[in-house]
């Protein structure tokens, strides 16, 4: 599977923000989206999601299994991390991967993340590093091939940073592929990054993926 973008050029309130984006990541691989503040990268990344319509270019999924949406092949990992407040953090999940139509065991994923003791804690006690490891439980619950994050060692301890080091390594060896946006530099192993500095507005970003 692969996933292309060609000549992607994305406009927010009427101010072209990317223009002539290209990038294609292979199964596998990963790539780092860098650049200043304002630069694009959530932008990007909500248009790769299928959130903003694109100006003008496209992002395709090639060789995928079936004809559903690219969208559907895709978790988007926010800088919000959807947690409802009035649920359990048992519940929260059991919503989110329910709503994303995945079967993975809850208990486990919730273990994974270094919450299993605290599955009965309304989401509103969370704490910022326990609510972004509750948004990574989702990725395990309903397994997905793409996983689009956005700045996601943000508020993670450096335990939380190692474990999403892990499940990004896990996920790429069974095939799947991640684009992070990121300000730090994620240890993702081998990937290649694309760099939205300014320039990119009127300069094509091209990069070639070494998975
Ligand atoms: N709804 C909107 N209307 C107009 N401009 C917008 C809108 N949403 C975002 N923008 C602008 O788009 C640009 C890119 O924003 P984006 O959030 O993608 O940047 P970013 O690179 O992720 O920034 P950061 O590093 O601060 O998270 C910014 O200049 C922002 O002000």
């Amino acid at each position: 599977m692969r996933l292309v973008a060609e000549a992607l050029t994305v406009a927010r309130g009427g101010t072209v923000i990317l223009e002539n984006v290209v990038f294609a990541v292979e199964s596998g691989g990963a790539l780092s989206v860098i650049g200043p503040n304002g630069a694009g990268k959530s932008t990007l990344l909500r248009s790769i999601a299928g959130l903003l319509p694109p100006l003008s270019g496209e992002v395709r999924l090639e060789g995928a299994d079936n004809d559903a949406p690219p969208r559907e092949s895709m978790h988007l990992l926010g800088h919000l991390d959807a947690v409802k407040s009035g649920l359990s953090v048992r519940r929260n999940l059991i919503f989110a991967r329910d709503a994303l139509g995945g079967e993975g065991g809850v208990s486990s994923a919730l273990d994974r993340v270094g919450l299993g003791s605290l599955e009965e804690l309304p989401g509103s006690a969370l704490s910022a590093g326990q609510k972004r490891r509750l948004a990574l439980a989702r990725l395990l619950c309903a397994p997905r091939p793409i996983w689009l994050l956005d700045e996601p060692t943000a508020a993670l301890d450096i335990r939380g940073q190692a474990l999403l080091s892990e499940l990004v390594e896990e996920h790429r060896k069974a095939g799947g592929m991640v684009i992070a946006a990121t300000h730090a530099d994620l240890a993702f192993g081998r990937g290649a990054t694309l760099d939205l500095g300014l320039a990119s507005r009127s300069v094509p970003a091209e990069v070639d993926i070494d998975a």
